[in-house]
């Protein structure tokens, strides 16, 4: 019989993912073990955040299948950070509340319980004091945290992370990756975009490198060699935008 650990987080099934017809990521192939830590890494334009958006249920696929073991409802997605997430008239204790809504609904008030939850993931991110602060009126990195305690309280077993930490200090990523490594100590699993290659080897035991197909997925070390990523670069380089659906299928033993 077929243990509940035995069951991927993530099962991708052919996957070709797009826009208007257009193909973005072809022919993905490959299971995500239950509590795995898994950094996606390729060039601009490689299809890592698309990935991520078909994952959340933004985009349909345009040929094969995923399948998440916690479902839809089991996803917490931290999208890549814009001029967008200053621009609402909203405390930083309000916001990180927003990572509650499950559990309060839209209308609803905080309990004394949820309230303390808040001040707790606060604490966690070094945001202690800055709970009436505009979001507007903080740095980016201050930002980043408060999005992190936002999502540390929405509890999901599935993480998806686009670029966490892009333009963000040292001793911010410092801290945010030791909540990334926390989580992955809880038994989450999770999917960062990174870009930081040296970074991903440090603390990403397993990679899916991305070059609009899959160029590799497996241990960190074996994927990243100088050769795979020479392939990334030029397949992403080579590839046509206007292209239409591609019917080539994937070749055996590709991720
Ligand atoms: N909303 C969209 N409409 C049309 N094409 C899009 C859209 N979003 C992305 N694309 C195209 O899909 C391809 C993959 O983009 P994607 O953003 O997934 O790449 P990425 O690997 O995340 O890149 P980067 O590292 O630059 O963030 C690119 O050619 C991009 O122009």
């Amino acid at each position: 019989m077929k243990r509940d650990t035995d069951v991927p987080a993530l099962h991708l099934e052919n996957l070709t993912l797009g826009y208007d017809r257009h193909p973005a990521v072809h022919h993905l192939s490959c299971d995500i073990a239950s509590g795995a830590l898994v950094a996606i890494v390729g060039p601009n334009g490689a299809g890592k955040s698309t990935l991520l958006k078909a994952l959340t249920g933004d985009l349909s696929p345009l040929q094969g299948t995923f399948r998440l073991k916690a479902g839809r409802e089991g996803v917490a997605y931290l999208p890549q950070q814009s001029e967008l997430d200053r621009s609402f008239p909203v405390c930083v204790f309000d916001m990180v509340a927003m990572g509650l809504w499950r559990d309060i609904g839209a209308f609803g008030g905080l309990r004394r319980d949820q309230a303390e939850r808040v001040h707790a993931a606060l604490a966690a991110v070094g945001l202690s004091g800055f709970e009436s602060r505009q979001i507007g009126a903080l740095s980016g990195g201050q930002l980043q945290r408060a999005r992190f305690a936002r999502m540390m309280l929405q509890d999901a077993p599935l993480l998806l992370l686009d670029e966490p930490f892009n333009a963000i200090d040292t001793r911010t990523i410092e801290d945010l990756v030791t909540i990334v490594l926390g989580w992955h100590a809880e038994g989450r699993t999770i999917l960062a975009v990174l870009h930081d290659l040296e970074l991903v080897r440090r603390h990403f035991p397993e990679c899916l490198l991305l070059a609009r197909e899959p160029v590799g997925f497996g241990p960190t070390a074996e994927v990243l060699t100088n050769e795979r990523l020479a392939i990334a670069r030029r397949l992403a380089s080579d590839f046509d935008d206007a292209a239409r659906v591609c019917q080539r299928q994937p070749e055996p033993g590709a991720a």
